[in-house]
């Protein structure tokens, strides 16, 4: 995925302002940055929820148009993205939510599609669950249903918002794990967290945001050649 030159407003106010990433297939790669610097808005944009003013979005080589609805199908035909507050359908159960778009939406058979959610609700540790409706569940377990429902799709790019913000350290490890092996396979992951402890277990690159553009990257926090502004913010040295 190429973000090139990227803008993008809220009434009148521009929150992008000129966002450039670049991202390879199967890449594990975390945007951090203080408090509204446009992370989220950064993966919004990237899935056609905002649109963007100028500049240029292309996902596996197909440029991105909020407006057209040909270029949107495409491009979300193959992403998936896990919401902040995660989204979920309080009035059907866990297994409805995670059944719905692989069977209404990509025409998947019901058991096959059936069968796949109940072994990725056994992979998130949330065996038994499936007839529970949300609103009976706890934060956690919330967020890892989210996960399964991003992952019934089975997108080739994953954008999570905050994805691990709720989840204990043992869950929080059984997550992390999942996002190793989809990304082993070509998955490619776009996560948003102020989890420093999860950035730094997985991923590939490090984006440091700042002020709606990218001020840093670095290859991993341990890598010899971090960048000195990731480090900082990562020691907490860098203000919005
Ligand atoms: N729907 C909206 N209407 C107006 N302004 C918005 C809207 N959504 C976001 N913003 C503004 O855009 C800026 C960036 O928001 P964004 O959610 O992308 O930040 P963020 O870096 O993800 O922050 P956080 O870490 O707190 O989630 C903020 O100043 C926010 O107030």
């Amino acid at each position: 995925m190429q973000l090139e030159h990227v803008v993008a407003s809220h009434g009148g106010t521009d929150i992008l302002r000129g966002t450039s990433l670049s991202i390879e297939r199967g890449e594990i790669v975390s945007l951090i940055g203080p408090s509204g610097s446009g992370k989220s808005t950064t993966l919004r944009a990237a899935i056609g929820l905002m649109p963007v003013s100028s500049g240029r979005i292309t996902v596996e080589g197909h440029a991105l148009d909020a407006n057209d609805p040909e270029s949107l199908r495409r491009i979300r035909a193959g992403m998936a993205m896990v919401f902040q507050h995660f989204g979920l359908f309080d009035h059907m159960s866990v297994l409805a939510n995670l059944m719905l778009a692989p069977v209404k939406a990509q025409g998947r058979n019901r058991m096959e599609a059936r069968d796949e959610a109940l072994s990725l609700l056994r992979t998130l540790d949330l065996e038994g669950i499936g007839d529970r409706r949300p609103t009976r569940l706890s934060g956690g377990q919330k967020q890892r249903v989210a996960i399964a429902r991003a992952l019934m799709l089975r997108p080739r790019t994953l954008l999570l918002d905050e994805p691990t913000s709720a989840l204990d350290p043992g869950r929080l490890g059984i997550v992390l794990d999942l996002y190793r092996h989809l990304a082993a396979r070509g998955t490619t992951i776009i996560q948003v967290s102020h989890n420093m402890e999860a950035v730094a277990a997985v991923s590939d690159r490090i984006v440091l945001m700042e002020a709606g553009r990218v001020a840093a990257m670095a290859c991993g926090p341990h890598a010899a050649d971090a960048n000195e502004a990731v480090t900082r913010f990562m020691r907490h040295d860098v203000k919005a």
